[in-house]
């Protein structure tokens, strides 16, 4: 079981996942869009979050000074200057780097050996409370890995696991959402041209994408044997199917995977 969340976050990097974390922890009650602070490099960039109500600034130490949690959502050839900024600030509060690439002794050589430090990463999801995000930690992670656990497991599932696997995790789920994504926009594509108005061809899509998803969620059986139950022999599902097996639909998403795993472990 997850501790209590903390009261104040620091989320240092307001860019498109920065932002989405801290719309997703203020929509979901967890956190007060008060209690969290954003920073960017530019204040302006940072009007309409503070026009939501969060605390926004420019100054990454500061931030941190008023926080009980700091989050790292820079990109990841920026984190070791950020980190060098609040490094004299930082003290025992727990910080939660969802940079791609960055390892837990990267995050300590800055802030020194006994930095509370985990690791994060979500997808986009969080904005909507339903996220996929691994976590990793060791021993040294303690409250950092708790804060993650209870933060992240209110804008989704979370789930612990090696740091080792936090590059595949990075291409399944953090880059994984917009494969998912581009495949409910082909299917929308799809229904336009069989008859349906885009918008309408763009809720059928989608709604269909979450049932799916939900069917392998709550029965927990396998895709093939809910595909067995939809595919009626000499049926439509079937030849819709083969089609696009021979086009390589399960090849192209199983290579998509492969290739963004493989950048996001050159990333750095
Ligand atoms: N976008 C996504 O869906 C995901 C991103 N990530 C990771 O999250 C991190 C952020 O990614 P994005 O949000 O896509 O990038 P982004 O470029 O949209 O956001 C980064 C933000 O950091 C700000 N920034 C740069 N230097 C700063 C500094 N010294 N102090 C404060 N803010 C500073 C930039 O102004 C920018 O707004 C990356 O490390 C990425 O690998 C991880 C999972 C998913
Ligand atoms: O594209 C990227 O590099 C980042 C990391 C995972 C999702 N977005």
């Amino acid at each position: 079981m997850s501790s209590a969340p903390p009261r104040r976050v620091a989320v240092l990097g307001g860019g498109h996942l920065g932002a989405a974390l801290a719309r997703g922890w203020a929509a979901s009650g967890l956190v007060t869009a008060a209690d969290i602070t954003i920073t960017r490099r530019h204040r302006s960039k940072l009007d309409s979050l503070a026009g939501e109500g969060f605390g926004v600034g420019t100054d990454n130490a500061a931030a941190v000074s008023e926080a009980d949690v700091v989050i790292v959502a820079v990109q990841p050839a920026q984190v070791e200057g950020v980190l060098r900024d609040i490094a004299p600030v930082l003290g025992a509060r727990p910080l939660i780097s969802v940079a791609t690439g960055v390892s837990l002794a990267a995050l300590r050589a800055p802030l020194g050996p006994d930095a509370v430090v985990a690791r994060a990463m979500p997808n986009t999801a969080v904005e909507a409370g339903s996220s996929m995000t691994c976590l990793a930690g060791d021993d040294r992670s303690g409250p950092a890995l708790e804060a993650a656990e209870s933060l992240f497991a209110g804008v989704g599932r979370a789930l612990v696991i090696d740091e080792d696997m936090m590059t595949p995790a990075t291409a399944l789920c953090a880059c994984g959402i917009a494969f998912f994504l581009r495949t409910i926009r082909a299917a929308a594509q799809g229904g336009t041209e069989i008859g349906f108005h885009s918008e309408e061809a763009l809720l059928l899509a989608a709604q269909t994408a979450r049932g799916a998803a939900d069917l392998i969620l709550t029965t927990r059986s396998h895709p093939e044997s809910e595909i067995d139950r939809v595919a009626t022999p000499r049926g439509c599902t079937i030849a819709g199917l083969n089609e696009l097996e021979h086009r390589g639909f399960s090849s192209a998403m199983i290579r998509g995977i492969l290739k963004a795993s493989e950048r996001a472990g050159e990333l750095l």
